[in-house]
């Protein structure tokens, strides 16, 4: 089945406050899709919610026509999230971070090592990753690290990624890219950057016209991409690759 990844009118508030109204989004495989905005517009609160690891205070998450379920669930169905500050184990090499996840997964020992060490060296780490600890691999990001049932079967991926002061302008070719080819392979891929020249690589169209007028977050979310205008009004806005 093809993926195909829908929000619809999602909403989180946090402490009694909403810090994301009302989102539409809609995510088939193959495309990219980048949301932008400033710190606190809501973009982890999104992902989050796409995601299963945070049930929407209103609105839906589906995923191929049913919904999303919480996050084992979600998981279960091929939802990968890499969280910002990437989820390694300091105290692993980049290489046994990367096994960890595919053993975890049934992966067989021999096909784990040869997929962490294609993974690796897709961001330019190959051997180095033998000994490269969480601090010495950061700039690799976190698209790097798959799980395996993401590997498997590609379903949703949520990346809240690429800060620029993390990624310099190769390390975050390289991570679109590995997003690129995630989506290639049949995901549907939503990242979250304050880097609008990542954002802008994940070229795109309108989401959706919204259903409901916007409560708006503190800092809204705002769409970019190649030739697209920034929104000068909050509004949360979800974009696609074609
Ligand atoms: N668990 C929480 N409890 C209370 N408030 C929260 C919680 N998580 C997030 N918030 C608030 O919700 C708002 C949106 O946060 P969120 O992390 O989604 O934004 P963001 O766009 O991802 O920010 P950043 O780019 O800094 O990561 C912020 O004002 C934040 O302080």
């Amino acid at each position: 089945m093809s993926v195909l990844l829908e929000a619809s009118g999602v909403t989180v508030v946090h402490e009694g406050r909403t810090v994301l109204g009302g989102v539409d989004l809609r995510v088939p495989a193959g495309r990219v899709l980048a949301v932008t905005g400033p710190s606190g517009a809501g973009k982890t609160s999104l992902l989050w919610a796409l995601a299963g690891l945070r049930r929407p205070d209103a609105g839906t998450v589906v995923l191929d026509g049913e919904p999303l379920g919480d996050r084992d669930a979600a998981a279960g169905r091929g939802v990968v999230v890499v969280p910002q500050g990437n989820g390694l184990a300091s105290v692993l090499t980049a290489s046994e971070n990367v096994l960890v996840a595919l053993l975890a997964g049934s992966v067989p020992p021999a096909e784990a090592r040869a997929r962490a060490l294609a993974a690796l060296e897709s961001v330019g780490l190959g051997q180095a990753g033998h000994q490269a600890r969480r601090g010495g691999c950061r700039a690799a990001s976190s698209s790097a690290w798959p799980s395996p049932a993401g590997w498997r079967r590609p379903g949703g991926c949520c990346s809240p990624t690429s800060r620029p002061a993390r990624l310099d302008a190769t390390n975050r070719a390289r991570v679109v890219d590995l997003l690129r080819a995630e989506a290639a392979r049949g995901a549907a891929v939503v990242m979250a950057t304050h880097d609008p020249d990542a954002a802008a690589a994940c070229d795109g169209e309108p989401a959706p016209r919204r259903r409901r007028p916007a409560l708006a977050p503190p800092a809204a979310l705002t769409p970019c991409g190649a030739g697209r205008p920034t929104c000068e009004t909050p509004r949360p806005v979800a974009w696609c690759r074609r």
